[in-house]
C-alpha cells in the first residue's frame, strides 16, 4: 500500500488529504501537525476549520485509510509521498521583512524529513514557496541524507477556502513540476497517478520545478490583480455615476475577459493574496526588476486604498464624525462561508473606525469572539501603508461589543456596515432593521450585497460600493 504523510493540518492539509484518501482508498493517508490542538480537532466532532462539505469527507475515512496524529516522526518515516504543506507567511524581522516569505517552517520540516527518513521518498512542496524553494530543500535533504534518494516536487494548490471541497474533487488543473531527469520524470508519474484517481489525464500538467512554483505566485497576482482593477473602476464609477456591477457584466461578456472574479468589494482579504504578491515584489526586487516589483506593488496598494475609502466615506456622511456612534459591523471573515479571518479587509475597517471613536457591535455567522479579539488588537505588519494598520488598544477594544445576529448589531445603531456576503445577510428583514436604528439610518455595503434602491424606499442612506451614490454621499465627499 502507498503511503502519504502530509506535513500541516491546516486549511490546506487537511482538506485536501482528506480528499485524497476518499477518492484513492488503497493510499493510506496520514495527516501530522507540531500542534495538538489543531490534530485533536481533527479528530473530534468539531474540526478545527469551517469548509461546507469537510465534515462529510473525513467521516467517511477518518479512522480506515486517513490518520491525524501528532507523531510526526513515524509516519514521515514510513511515508512514500510526503507532502509539506506548512505555513509561509510573510516575514516580519530580517532581511526581506514585509516581503519575502518565511521559510522557518518549510526548513524545520525539511531537516527533519532528512534526520528521520531510512528510505527513498518523494517530497512534495504543497505550500506556496518562492521560485527556486525546491533547489535550496534539495540542498537540505541531500546534505543530510546519508544517501537516501529524494526527488523534490512542486505541486502547488489552487483551492480557495469556503469552497475547497469542490475545487478538490473538480479542480480546474492540477499542476505538478519536477526536474527533468529521469527520476524526476518517474516522480511526477507516481503522484500523477494519485490525482488520476479523479481528476482527467488532461487536466494534469506537468511542467518544470520553476514553472510550477512561479505559476503559484502568478495565479494568485493574477486573481488580485483582477479584484484591484474591478476596484479602481469602483472609485472611478462613484465619481461618474456609472455603476460598478453594469461595467462588470459588460466587460466580463468578452470572452477573452470572463465573468469571473469581478465583484468589486471593500478590498480582498485572506492569508495568501497579499502574502504571495509581496514575495512575488520580494523575488522580482532580488533578480534586479524593480519596474517589474513596483507594477505589482500597485495591487496592493490599490486595495489598501479601497478599505481607506471605505472608512472615509463612513466618517465622512455621518457628518465627519463617528465618535460615540453605535455601528454595526455585519460579517468579519475574509469571504463567505469561512470562519477564517486571516488579512480581513473587516480588520482595517473596524480599526480605522475605532480610531475615529466609533462604538462597534459585530456579528459574523462563524467568527467567534475571541479571534475578532485578537485580529483588533494584533500588531499586522506594516510594509509601507501605516493608514489604518495601528493595533486597537485595549481601552479602544472597550468600543466593541458582539451580537447574536445582525437585528442585536443593527438596534440603536447610526449605521451598518456588511463587510461579508454571508448568504443571509440577502434576506434581512430591512423595514425591522431601519425601524431600530437611530435617524438618519446609514447602509455601507462593502460587498454589494444589499439592493441599494429598496433600502432607499424604506428610508436608509445607502453607499454601494461602486453604485451611483445617494445626494446625501454628494453632498458629504470622503476626501482621501
Ligand atoms: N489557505 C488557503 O486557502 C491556501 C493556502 N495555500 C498555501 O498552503 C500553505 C499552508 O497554508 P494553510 O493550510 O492555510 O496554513 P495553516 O496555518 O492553516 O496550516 C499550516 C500548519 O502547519 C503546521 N506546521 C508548521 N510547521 C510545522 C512543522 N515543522 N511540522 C509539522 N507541522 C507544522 C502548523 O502548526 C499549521 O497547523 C501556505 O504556504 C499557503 O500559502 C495554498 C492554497 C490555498
Ligand atoms: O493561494 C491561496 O490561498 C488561494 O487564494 C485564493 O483563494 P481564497 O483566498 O481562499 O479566496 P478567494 O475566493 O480568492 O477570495 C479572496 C478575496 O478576494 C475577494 N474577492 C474575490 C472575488 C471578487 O470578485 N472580488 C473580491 O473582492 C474575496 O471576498 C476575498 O476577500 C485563490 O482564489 C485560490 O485559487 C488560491 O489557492
Amino acid at each position: 500500500m502507498v503511503k502519504i504523510c502530509c506535513i500541516g493540518a491546516g486549511y490546506v492539509g487537511g482538506p485536501t488529504m482528506a480528499v485524497i484518501a476518499l477518492k484513492c482508498p488503497s493510499i493510506e493517508v496520514a495527516v501530522v501537525d507540531i500542534s495538538q490542538p489543531r490534530i485533536s480537532a481533527w479528530n473530534s466532532d468539531h474540526l478545527p476549520i469551517y469548509e461546507p462539505g469537510l465534515d462529510d469527507v473525513v467521516k467517511q475515512c477518518r479512522g480506515k485509510n486517513l490518520f491525524f496524529s501528532n507523531d510526526v516522526e513515524k509516519h514521515v518515516a514510513e511515508a512514500d509521498i510526503v507532502f509539506v504543506s506548512v505555513n509561509t507567511p510573510t516575514k516580519s524581522q530580517g532581511l526581506g521583512a514585509g516581503k519575502a516569505a518565511d521559510l522557518t517552517y518549510w526548513e524545520s520540516a525539511a531537516r527533519m524529513i532528512a534526520d528521520v527518513s531510512k528510505s527513498a521518498k518523494i517530497v512534495v512542496e504543497k505550500s506556496t514557496v518562492p521560485v527556486k524553494t525546491a533547489e535550496a530543500i534539495e540542498k537540505i535533504l541531500t546534505h543530510n541524507s546519508k544517501g537516501i534518494n529524494f526527488q523534490i516536487l512542486s505541486n502547488p494548490e489552487f483551492l480557495a477556502e469556503g469552497t475547497a471541497i469542490q475545487d478538490l474533487f473538480n479542480p480546474d488543473r492540477v499542476l505538478i513540476g519536477g526536474r527533468e531527469t529521469p527520476e524526476g520524470l518517474k516522480a511526477v508519474q507516481t503522484l500523477k497517478e494519485v490525482y488520476a484517481h479523479w481528476v482527467p489525464e488532461e487536466r494534469i500538467i506537468c511542467s518544470n520545478l520553476w514553472s510550477a512554483e512561479l505559476s503559484k505566485l502568478a495565479a494568485n497576482a493574477f486573481l488580485a490583480q483582477r479584484i484591484s482593477s474591478v476596484n479602481a473602476m469602483s472609485a472611478l464609477c462613484e465619481a461618474t455615476g456609472a455603476d460598478v456591477s453594469q461595467v462588470s457584466h459588460a466587460v466580463g461578456k468578452d470572452t477573452r475577459i470572463g465573468p469571473k472574479f469581478l465583484n468589486a468589494s471593500v478590498g480582498f482579504g485572506g492569508s495568501c493574496f497579499q502574502k504571495d504578491i509581496l514575495n512575488l515584489v520580494y523575488i522580482c526586487e532580488c533578480n534586479g526588476l524593480p519596474e517589474v516589483a513596483n507594477y505589482w506593488k500597485h495591487v496592493i496598494k490599490i486595495n489598501d486604498y479601497q478599505k481607506a475609502r471605505f472608512v472615509n466615506r463612513i466618517v465622512s456622511s455621518m457628518f465627519n464624525t463617528v465618535s460615540g456612534k453605535k455601528i454595526g459591523i455585519l460579517g468579519f471573515a475574509f469571504k463567505k462561508d469561512t470562519g477564517d479571518t486571516r488579512e480581513t479587509p473587516a480588520i482595517d475597517v473596524c480599526r480605522g473606525l475605532l480610531v475615529d471613536k466609533a462604538q462597534l457591535s459585530i456579528y459574523d455567522p462563524q467568527v467567534s469572539q475571541d479571534q475578532i479579539q485578537k485580529d483588533l488588537t494584533m500588531v499586522k505588519f506594516d510594509w509601507e501603508h501605516p493608514v489604518l494598520l495601528k493595533p486597537a488598544s485595549p481601552t479602544a477594544l472597550k468600543q466593541v461589543s458582539f451580537a447574536w445576529d445582525a437585528y442585536e448589531a443593527s438596534k440603536d445603531a447610526h449605521g451598518i456596515c456588511f463587510l461579508t456576503e454571508w448568504d443571509e445577510f440577502k434576506t434581512l428583514d430591512f423595514q425591522k432593521i431601519y425601524d431600530n436604528m437611530q435617524k438618519p439610518a446609514f447602509v455601507f455595503d462593502g460587498r454589494n450585497v444589499v439592493n441599494p434602491d429598496k433600502l432607499r424606499q424604506i428610508g436608509f442612506i445607502v453607499y454601494s460600493i461602486g453604485k451611483p451614490l445617494d445626494q446625501w454621499l454628494k453632498d458629504m465627499p470622503a476626501v482621501l
